[in-house]
């Protein structure tokens, strides 16, 4: 939640009145917004934490619950994307998102769905992507993940609702965020840079906090199970 779309929605969330626990790795920008929320009087706490470390998710989980309470809303927006087609071998890259976007994911997911499960209660909120919807040349790999994000979560809402827990998905469209700008200078192929450098719209992080709390606000019955938000000038 240091920058981009997470940081946007820990400042909405805890606008709305929730306590949020901000995990990344700088967590020098987590104190910063920290900060700004404190001065606003709302309630964050800023924790350093990889997601790609099991250990270290579950040690972050039992911090916020020690010192916030249970957690009712788990986000899991920390993701990675660089854009390269396949026949490049950026093998390191394939790892890295596979390591953030699926294992960091089941590492947030299983830090917190028992506890969800026992009180009956909670909510997860899975940061997907357009690409679900629609193939973009040189996503391949991160499209991969984020399928293996919309399977499992399709599934895992089957499995607990029973229980009280939902689980939603949220896909953005292009989000101008500091990911968004760096992924930008990974194009190397033609195919790639004719098809990514043009100036086109992009949405404010803001735009997808608001879809992320519209979810999460909903009564008790009601379960928003996805939410496609693209700028209006590129539809899908
Ligand atoms: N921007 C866009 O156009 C779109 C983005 N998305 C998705 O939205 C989510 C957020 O993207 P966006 O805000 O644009 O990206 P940014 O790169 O701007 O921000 C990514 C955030 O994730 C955190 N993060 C990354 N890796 C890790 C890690 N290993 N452990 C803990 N935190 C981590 C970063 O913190 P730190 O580096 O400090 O650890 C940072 O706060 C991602 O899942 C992305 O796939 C989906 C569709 C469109
Ligand atoms: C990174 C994303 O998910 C985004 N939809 C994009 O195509 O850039």
């Amino acid at each position: 939640a240091s920058c981009g779309i997470g940081a946007a929605i820990s400042r909405q969330l805890a606008a709305a009145g929730a306590k949020v626990a901000m995990a990344a790795r700088r967590e020098n920008l987590l104190k910063e917004i920290q900060d700004e929320i404190s001065k606003e009087g709302g309630v964050a706490l800023a924790v350093r934490c990889d997601v790609k470390n099991r250990a270290g998710v579950k040690e972050l989980i039992q911090y916020t619950e020690r010192t916030l309470g249970p957690v009712d809303i788990l986000v899991n927006n920390a993701g990675y994307w660089a854009f390269r087609c396949m026949k490049n071998l950026h093998e390191e890259e394939w790892d890295e998102q596979v390591d953030v976007n699926v294992k960091g994911l089941l590492n947030c997911i299983g830090a917190v769905i028992s506890g969800m499960c026992e009180r009956k209660s909670g909510h997860i909120v899975n940061m997907s992507s357009d690409c679900v919807k629609q193939p973009f040349v040189g996503l391949a790999v991160y499209a991969g993940s984020k399928y293996f994000l919309e399977g499992m979560s399709r599934t895992l809402r089957q499995e607990v609702c029973k229980d009280g827990v939902r689980v939603t998905c949220v896909q953005p469209g292009d989000v101008d965020t500091p990911g968004a700008v760096k992924t930008l200078m990974t194009l190397e192929d033609e195919q790639c840079k004719a098809l990514y450098s043009y100036p086109h719209p992009a949405l404010e992080p803001e735009v997808i906090a608001q879809a992320v709390l519209y979810a999460v606000a909903q009564p008790d019955h009601v379960a928003v199970n996805e939410i496609l938000v693209e700028p209006r000038e590129c539809p899908l």
